[in-house]
């Protein structure tokens, strides 16, 4: 794992959306395609916006959420709507987000359908995630119902996922397919989510699923 420290979140968000520009610029120059997986939640707003004022090719490429939490795009908890909002705007327009919710009562109705739409585009090539301070990454939750299987190193591609600390039904990719991507960063705010991943990182990933991603991550922190 390597850890970058920033000054402030300005300059995280500043630096990292750079550093996420270089590594989609590189996989764009092999892949006629690529895929940047990116987590919802209130940290990568600022990362996104940056990310907005970018030039590159983002007709070639494909954005998907680690994770969403199984609510219309009309509600303020959507990751999908945050997509929407601070992602796909500006030159970043350009890009196709791959769905990862359908309108269907539970995520498991729709799940053969989202896995088979994201199939064709993994391995994800540049990878972000976020951290809860209680160590879960995407929506895979210590003590959630499906924690073993997201965590299986033969898991599918996405798992629908309930955990008590979650406020409703959550789909998540699973930990194989996150660990598969080609460039991982993990991105945290505040001095409780640093001493919460420095304890993670002596814990298994069934106690703290965030282990699960860190051996080859970069971990992008500001106060
Ligand atoms: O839908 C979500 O909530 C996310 O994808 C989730 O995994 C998030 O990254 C962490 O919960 C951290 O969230 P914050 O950035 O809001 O602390």
């Amino acid at each position: 794992m390597n850890f970058v420290e920033y000054p402030d979140r300005d300059m995280l968000a500043m630096s990292l959306a750079d550093r996420i520009a270089s590594d989609l610029g590189a996989a764009l120059r092999h892949d006629e395609r690529v895929t940047f997986c990116v987590p919802g939640g209130t940290t990568p707003g600022p990362i996104f916006d940056a990310l907005t004022a970018v030039k590159l090719d983002w007709d070639r490429v494909d954005v998907v959420l680690n994770d969403e939490r199984w609510v219309p795009e009309s509600s303020p908890r959507s990751n999908t709507a945050l997509l929407r909002q601070r992602l796909l705007r500006g030159h970043a327009a350009a890009a196709t987000m791959l769905p990862l919710y359908a309108d269907t009562e539970r995520p498991e109705e729709a799940l053969d359908a989202l896995s088979e739409a994201l199939r064709p585009h993994l391995p994800i090539n540049v990878l972000v995630l976020g951290m809860g301070a209680d160590m879960h990454t995407a929506s895979i939750f210590p003590g959630a119902d499906r924690l073993t299987e997201a965590l299986a190193a033969d898991a599918p591609i996405l798992l629908p996922m309930r955990a008590d600390a979650a406020a409703e039904p959550r789909i998540t990719i699973t930990a194989r397919y996150l660990r598969g991507a080609l460039s991982t960063h993990v991105v945290i705010t505040g001095a409780e989510k640093r001493e919460v991943l420095e304890r993670a990182r002596t814990l298994s990933p069934e106690e703290a699923p965030i282990a699960a991603v860190l051996a080859d991550a970069t971990v992008h922190w500001a106060e």
